[in-house]
């Protein structure tokens, strides 16, 4: 999860350069700009079809009025989410929403329909009844004030039970029809843009009915924290539901981990850096923050008639400064407060009476629902109550507006305001505060900014951040505000304008659009896919044919017995935890061991002692705790752990894995040298996975919220693990070890690489796989290793000359490793690996050139056991079937 930088951004769907500086700069203008509004089209050339972006909101940008049985007046709508997309007018985008009227009739919505082609905008017909319940109820009464940590509705809570249900039924039908409309319209390569808390179904709906159409889902709320949202009755489904996107965007980093957490606490998905996974399909998460047009606002100063704009306004509020607010009136935005703090503000500065004047502009919004109406009330009190206290003859201190004003007089409020008032008690972003400074470039006034609206993330360090809870204060930034001296305003507004003109919406929304495709590429390299039955006979005829083969094996879940649903092995009652390998394997592993052109290593996450136990009579290799230790069965145990593994989390975690091992019957876990793993697999499955949740949210706010770990979930355990232990992470040092030991002097032209691997550790597939571009596989490396593991081989141009680039003693083993250790002191070409290479005269048989892999695509076979989504490339459904295809492959089967 990360924040994402400004890409280069070349892709086809952004039109041409003829369209890109508008400059009609009214919002009406902008909607109607025909280049805006063209079909890619221009005169007689018929270019090839670019790729489409379908935006699909709750609302158009523009809000229809019925004139005449077909005859429609548009107006452009208020709020957040148009403004900022309206700012992206050079995408050859088309927008899918409601256009908030009822239209019952079919004259009506056709021409209502034709009415809004011009718009490049689609209208999704909502009856009344829908608005009440999907819009009004489940977005609006529920979702809304959910995500601002408002809570569910308090009063009336029976009924709000009652009606829940069928908002949510409502909800869930709402974006089916919003998903039809879009299926109507996408053509195969579009690029589909869900937006918002409306739309949380849509990705499912839309990926339901075509698996490749890319989908991107953003929301232009905060996402809170997994402690509210799992207070939610619908909470695991809508999660799901976005979990079918290609990419969630959220506007800050907060939010996006806010997101994951809840993915993992409530649905026990795996976290990644990359985002949720979910049985080897991965949805990417990040942050994108949105930010405006800034060139419009900057541009409108100039146009005429917003100048004669400013020039009225100076002289009706000539000698008194100005405060401003420019909210919907929604709770979430602390009118209330902001109004309550103004009026502290002149009961502690008399002085200031008559000198200042407080302009709110209150956007009515949601009128229909009944929290919206309870505070127009609210305010509408405060403000009378107020005025009545400090207002005279001549002057009254606030100035409040119960509309919307048109963009050419916000422009030019914005412009004479002396301070901007924003005291949100939530807010996803705030695109008022950063419009207010598009417009302050002469002027440079002070922006008092709410610590809780995402833009504090970015206008921070410009603004003076306040708490709107604290009414003191709030009312003592006021007076901080209306005193501050000129330098400082001017290097307070220097910060945040470079900000503002630097971070556009159109960079927002390239930057979303082109990561999305960008990952669709990427996933249909990587994602993991349903792989098909591992062929036998084919695997076994390339195994015949090779004359140097690594048979890479799993242990857990691979080559153990059986365990059932009760936790018995093969039948009996578990009394000792231990995993055993599967009786009918002795043999073909000892043929399969013993034949001289044939490497078997057995890479696992248990311990050395677990696979000293089960393999230490074969001649055979022993990765434990996923490669960090390292053993032929003649030798000593070796570790390649990188040498600074920091593990200074280990005895925390272990309070924490304590803690639940006893509340939790039949769980264990087990401390490894570099991880900690907490099993539930005998454990009543359900109560497990409630335990594993909970357990989860303990580590993630205590002990390793900091910490350099990985947390795995595997199907019934937790592990802890420190950053870059994965199975793919060593194997080139496992692999450099295994080819010098043996003086090997083929390249391995066989792999056969087999086992239930958790998620994290598929990174062992994709590192052997012969068809994966270059750039991929330093991509699947670097995942994982970046800042643990610096080691950069080349898999696919590996001369390792004899490196053993890597491995050494375990502590208390040196003597008998000297050996093979003292090549590590000398270095001997400039690979950047993590320890010091072999020696030359060390390397016996190795030559210089030759590749330690010469793996073609047919000698590969690497395969998921008992895991439905793999990077393998093929699968088997459980032990019983390895232990056929092992057989069948010693020619031990009958
Ligand atoms: O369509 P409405 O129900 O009338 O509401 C207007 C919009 O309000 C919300 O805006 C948010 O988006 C802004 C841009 O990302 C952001 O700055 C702000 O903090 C948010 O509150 C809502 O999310 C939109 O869907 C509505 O259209
Ligand atoms: O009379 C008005 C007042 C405000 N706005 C616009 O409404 C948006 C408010 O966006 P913000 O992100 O601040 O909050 P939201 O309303 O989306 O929650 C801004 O772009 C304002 O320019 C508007 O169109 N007309």
């Amino acid at each position: 999860m990360r924040e994402r930088g400004l890409r280069k951004f070349n892709r086809s769907f952004i039109v041409n350069d003829e369209t890109a500086d508008s400059t009609n700069d009214s919002r009406e203008g902008l909607l109607s700009d025909s280049r805006l509004l063209s079909d890619g089209h221009q005169g007689d050339v018929v270019k090839p079809r670019k790729q489409q972006l379908l935006v699909v909101a709750n609302r158009l940008p523009v809000t229809a009025h019925r004139k005449g049985e077909d005859s429609w007046s548009l107006e452009v709508t208020a709020g957040g989410l148009v403004s900022a997309l309206l700012g992206v007018n050079e995408l050859d985008a088309k927008w899918i929403g409601w256009a908030g009227v009822n239209v019952p009739d079919e004259i009506g919505q056709t021409s209502l329909t034709e009415a809004l082609v011009e718009k490049r905008c689609i209208p999704v017909f909502l009856d009344e009844e829908m608005v009440d319940k999907y819009y009004n109820g489940y977005c609006n009464n529920i979702l809304w004030p959910l995500f601002h940590y408002l809570g569910l509705p308090q009063e009336d809570r029976l009924a709000t039970t009652r009606s829940f249900q069928s908002q949510f039924d409502a909800y869930k039908l709402a974006n089916q029809m919003f998903a039809d409309v879009v299926c109507q319209h996408y053509e195969d390569g579009d690029v589909v843009w869900c937006h918002d808390y409306h739309l949380m179904f849509l990705p499912k709906c839309l990926k339901e009915k075509n698996s490749k159409m890319k989908v991107g889902w953003f929301l232009h709320t905060p996402f809170p924290s997994s402690e509210i949202h799992r207070t939610l009755p619908s909470r695991s489904e809508l999660l799901h539901s976005v979990l079918y996107a290609d990419l969630v965007g959220f506007h800050n980093y907060d939010y996006a981990r806010h997101f994951v957490s809840a993915c993992t606490r409530i649905l026990g998905l795996e976290g990644t850096p990359q985002g949720v996974e979910n049985q080897g399909k991965l949805t990417h998460v990040a942050a994108f923050p949105i930010g405006i047009d800034s060139g419009r606002f900057k541009r409108a100063l100039k146009i005429p008639e917003i100048e004669d704009h400013i020039k009225e306004l100076k002289k009706t509020f000539a000698g008194k400064k100005i405060i401003l607010g420019v909210d919907r009136l929604d709770m979430i935005k602390g009118i209330p407060q902001k109004i309550l703090a103004f009026e502290k503000f002149l009961e502690e500065n008399p002085e200031w009476h008559d000198k200042v004047v407080l302009l709110q502009i209150a956007v009515p919004t949601r009128t229909d629902v009944p929290e919206y109406q309870k505070l127009t009330s609210q305010v509408h009190e405060i403000v009378g109550r107020i005025t009545g206290r400090f207002g005279t003859l001549t002057s009254i201190p606030i100035h409040h507006l119960d509309r919307a004003v048109d963009w050419n007089a916000l422009c030019a409020i914005y412009a004479i305001t002396d301070v901007a008032l924003v005291t949100s008690l939530r807010d996803g972003m705030n695109l008022v505060s950063y419009e207010f400074v598009a417009c302050q470039e002469s002027k440079k006034g002070v922006l008092i900014l709410s610590e809780f609206a995402g833009a504090a993330q970015s206008l921070g360090a410009g603004a003076l951040l306040v708490n709107p809870w604290n009414i003191s204060e709030l009312a003592a930034s006021i007076g901080q505000a209306l005193n501050m001296p000129a330098v400082e305003r001017e290097k307070r507004h220097r910060h945040n304008y470079a900000h503002v003109t630097s971070h556009t919406s159109k960079q927002w929304a390239d930057m979303f659009v082109s990561e999305l495709n960008d990952i669709v590429v990427d996933d249909q390299l990587r994602t993991r896919q349903i792989p098909p039955t591992l062929p036998i006979e084919v695997a076994f005829d390339r195994y015949k044919h090779a004359k140097n083969r690594l048979l890479l094996l799993g242990f857990n879940g691979t080559l153990t017995e059986p365990i059932d649903s009760d936790g018995r092995i093969g039948g009996d009652q578990i009394k000792e935890m231990e995993l055993k390998l599967y009786s009918e394997l002795k043999e073909p592993l000892s043929v399969l061991c013993n034949d001289p052109n044939t490497t078997v290593l057995v890479l696992s996450g248990s311990d050395r002692s677990v696979l000293d136990d089960n393999f230490g009579d074969y001649n055979m290799w022993l990765a434990a705790e996923n490669g960090m230790f390292l053993r032929l069965t003649k030798g000593e145990w070796m570790t390649t752990m990188p040498e600074h593994l920091n593990m200074h989390w280990v005895e925390s975690v272990k309070h924490v894995f304590e803690y639940f091992t006893e509340r939790t019957p039949r769980s264990h876990f087990e401390h490894r040298e570099t991880s900690l793993v907490w099993n539930y697999k005998y454990a009543d499955v359900e109560f497990g996975r409630l335990q594993a949740r909970d357990m989860l949210q303990h580590l993630w706010t205590g002990p390793i919220s900091n910490a350099a770990v990985d947390v795995v979930q595997g199907s019934r355990s937790v592990e802890v693990r420190s950053v870059g232990v994965t199975k793919g992470a060593g194997i080139d040092r496992i692999l450099g070890e295994i080819v010098h030991s043996k003086s090997m002097a083929t390249p391995i032209d066989y792999v056969l690489c087999i086992g239930h691997f958790l998620g994290k550790d598929e990174d062992i597939c994709t590192f052997f796989e012969p068809e994966l571009p270059a750039e991929l596989i330093g991509l699947a490396k670097n995942k994982v290793t970046a800042d643990m593991i610096k080691t950069s081989i080349d898999r696919k141009m590996a001369k390792l000359s004899g490196v053993r680039n890597g491995t050494r003693p375990i502590q208390g083993q040196e003597k008998a490793q000297r050996s093979s250790t003292r090549c590590e002191r000398k270095s001997r070409n400039n690979l950047n690996t993590l320890f010091p290479a072999r020696a030359a005269e060390e390397s016996v048989a190795w030559h210089e050139g030759c590749s330690v892999l010469d793996l073609k695509s047919e000698n590969y076979f690497s395969c998921a056991v008992g895991r439905k989504r793999s990077n393998a490339r093929y699968q088997l459904n459980s032990t019983d079937d390895v232990v056929r295809f092992l057989k069948y492959l010693a020619g031990t089967h009958e």
